[in-house]
């Protein structure tokens, strides 16, 4: 059984203080059971405000969009993984395809930062996707296991467990192309196969993986319904609550097994 997951990823989006009024209308709209898991993803200067609003007993969670793989030093503007565990973050998105492209991420520092977050507890959603161009040229496949390989390489089964992987093709990020149901479902199972063939089985078919690209509280239901899509990494849906809210009832509708 894979629980559903949903994460919204608020990138470069509100203060604290409007961090504070989504927290307040989001939870008037949702407070998800125990069908599925949701993780708020604000930046860093409003992971504080969004813990103390959600209240210690809420069931929404808290993620980060970034950290550094060393946990302390001379790394001015970087946060460390037991920076983000000590403010109340459960996960951390890594290698997402804007740190690729607008900083410079290569697969061997996703690499590092995958076991940083492992190494103190965080769990890694490691985002993976092609760009236009390489799906156009059919190398989709081809980048996914090099992305892949990189950031689970030499894991434990311990350690697998506790990631998640996102499958976003870069040209349907922000862009409202959605990929279709079809095209997602179809990396989702390739990527699914990829770790079965590579690792176990059994991790293949407990890991976690959400489709990200254009989902909105209109597309949702299609692709969760997709055996293989267990959830979804949402940007510019997550901004709003209600669109956000309407996004996890889809994946309540939609348990997988
Ligand atoms: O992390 C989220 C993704 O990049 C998707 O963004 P989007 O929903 O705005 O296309």
């Amino acid at each position: 059984m894979r629980t559903p997951l949903i994460v919204g990823n608020w990138k470069m989006n509100k203060t604290a203080s409007e961090g504070r009024a989504f927290v307040r209308d989001f939870q008037q709209l949702v407070e998800p059971s125990t069908d599925v898991e949701v993780v708020l993803a604000p930046p860093f200067t409003a992971l504080e405000s969004v813990r103390s609003s959600l209240g210690a007993t809420s069931r929404i969670m808290l993620g980060a969009q970034n950290l550094h793989w060393e946990q302390q030093g001379a790394f001015t503007g970087e946060i460390s993984g037991s920076m983000l565990l000590d403010l109340g973050c459960r996960y951390v998105i890594v290698g997402h395809s804007e740190r690729r492209t607008l900083f410079w991420e290569r697969n061997e520092d996703v690499q590092k930062k995958v076991r940083a977050a492992l190494a103190c507890g965080l769990r890694p959603i490691l985002c993976v996707g092609e760009s236009l161009t390489e799906r156009e040229t059919g190398q989709t496949e081809r980048i996914i296991d090099e992305q892949l390989s990189a950031g689970l390489d030499q894991l434990t089964d311990a350690n697998l467990k506790t990631v998640t992987i996102a499958y976003e093709p870069v040209w349907a990020i922000g862009t409202g192309r959605a990929a279709t149901t079809v095209q997602a479902g179809d990396v989702h199972r390739s990527i699914r196969a990829f770790v079965a063939n590579r690792w176990k089985d059994a991790a293949a078919a407990t890991m976690r993986i959400l489709y990200g690209g254009s989902v909105t509280a209109q597309n949702a239901a299609s692709f969760l319904e997709s055996p293989d899509i267990d959830g979804a990494l949402v940007g510019g849906a997550c901004l709003n609550p209600d669109s956000f809210a309407k996004i996890i009832a889809a994946a309540n509708r939609n348990p997988h097994s």
